[in-house]
């Protein structure tokens, strides 16, 4: 005998998911002091869950499948049609292969260096303007540096316009109406413009090095076959694009160093570095969550979960779990010091072995670009925060500080000058 499944009673909840933000699930999970409740979104049948346990379960594949679980207007933005996110199984892991080649140790400390020196190019840049906004800056910072680390050329002329494209690919995820449309219009010239890339690189007109992603990409074969183009670019831009999407951890980290100031006196080893960069990721709010399928039929804690079930994982929601994080309301990095990861207690990009499930095959890139980031804002940089909205408005998804952090009277300081 199975349990009855906590229910949201009503109709359809897509309403309060869109007016509720961030605060959706959390609040309906304490209200029933539950760890999995039954709702309605988009007009279909939703469970929901939350924690470090239904986090092992979102990951175990004998009992989900992402095929079918995406919608497909998030596909027609974020993440392009039929890429990797949307695979399962033989195919999923000859796919995802070929993303975790790329994050080697040689490779990610070249990433390591080109971000010190796109930082240095970008504090005289912001030095010179006196007063800038960090999260537009650092989008195209980020996006100088991947293309240069992926092998991806861009030019001066096209770089802010491309930064701008691949933020309102970002930012319509979570949009309706105009703010998608935007999105949607900024993939297909950012794919095109890939594209393009590729085929010079495999017609010869390009150079780029083996090892970088745009030449991975450009002759990885399945089944004896290259990748049409397509689907080639589709897939350097989620290198591209989620390295661009840093840029809003970039400024989370700025407001945590202007909200917490106490923490930039303990800021000078990596391993400090490395807590305040990954206290940044629990801490403020990012991937809210994300879906999958049922498989087939099976129980958990009691409750019945059939085939074609969909669910929704509440990833935001492990990261601030009272259960796993002591006083998560307060921003204190030393709590990694120390800290054991098990691969599904602390999840801001997804949990599981990133080489055999959905994790992100990114958190190397997005760590160094944090840690790079706080480095030069808290060394390099001195500058004044004046007044502006910097509240975080948890109903908009992905969200931002609203001011996106302006900055004034910014200079070079130290050895930088
Ligand atoms: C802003 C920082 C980032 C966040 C919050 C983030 C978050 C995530 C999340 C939640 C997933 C889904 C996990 C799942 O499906 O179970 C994911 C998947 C993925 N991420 Fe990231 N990511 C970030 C940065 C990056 C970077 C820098 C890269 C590439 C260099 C990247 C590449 C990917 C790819 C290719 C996938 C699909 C993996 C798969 O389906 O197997 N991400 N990411």
């Amino acid at each position: 005998m199975t349990k009855e499944m906590p229910k949201e009673r009503g109709i359809d909840h897509t309403f309060n998911l869109l007016t509720e933000g961030y605060n959706y699930i959390g609040k309906r999970m304490s209200e029933k002091d539950t760890d999995v409740f039954e709702t309605r979104l988009l007009g279909k049948k939703m469970i929901v869950m939350t924690g470090r346990d239904a986090a092992e379960l979102f990951y175990d594949e004998t009992k989900f499948k992402r095929s079918g679980a995406l919608p497909i207007r998030i596909q027609k933005t974020l993440f392009g049609v039929g890429g990797v996110q949307t695979k399962d199984g033989e195919k999923h892991r000859i796919r995802k292969a070929m993303f975790m080649s790329l994050m080697t140790e040689e490779r990610l400390g070249l990433f390591r260096t080109i971000m010190e020196e796109e930082w240095k190019r970008k504090g005289r840049e912001m030095e010179r303007k006196g007063k800038a906004v960090l999260y537009d800056e650092s989008e195209e910072l980020i996006l100088r540096g991947i293309c240069r680390w992926t092998g991806v050329p861009l030019t001066d002329v096209e770089s802010w316009g491309r930064a701008y494209d691949i933020g309102a690919m970002i930012d319509a995820a979570g949009g309706v109406g105009k703010r998608y449309r935007v999105g949607e219009d900024a993939r297909v010239r950012t794919e095109e413009w890939v594209e393009d890339v590729i085929l010079a690189i495999r017609e010869g007109r390009l150079q780029t090095e083996e090892g970088s992603a745009a030449h991975v990409m450009a002759f990885h074969e399945e089944s004896g076959e290259r990748l049409d183009l397509h689907m080639a670019a589709i897939e350097l831009l989620n290198v591209i694009r989620p390295a661009v999407a840093v840029a809003r951890f970039v400024a989370f980290a700025a407001l945590a160093l202007h909200d917490f100031p106490e923490w930039k006196d303990k800021l000078n080893t990596q391993k400090e570095l490395n807590n305040f960069a990954n206290e940044v990721r629990r801490f403020y709010p990012f991937t809210p969550f994300l879906g999958a399928i049922v498989k087939k039929d099976f129980e958990w804690n009691g409750y019945a979960f059939n085939e074609g079930d969909a669910v929704l994982m509440d990833f935001h929601g492990v990261n601030r779990d009272p259960r796993l994080w002591d006083k998560p309301e307060e921003f204190n990095p030393d709590r990694f010091n120390g800290f054991v990861d098990d691969r599904f207690n602390f999840i801001p990009q997804g949990g599981g072995d990133p080489n055999h499930g959905h994790r992100c095959p990114g958190e190397p890139v997005t760590v160094t670009i944090i840690e790079e980031s706080v480095r030069y804002l808290a060394n390099s940089l001195q500058y004044e925060v004046p007044e502006q909205d910097l509240t975080i408005n948890m109903v908009r998804m992905p969200t931002l500080p609203t001011s996106r952090f302006v900055m004034d009277r910014i200079r070079v300081v130290g050895s930088e000058q």
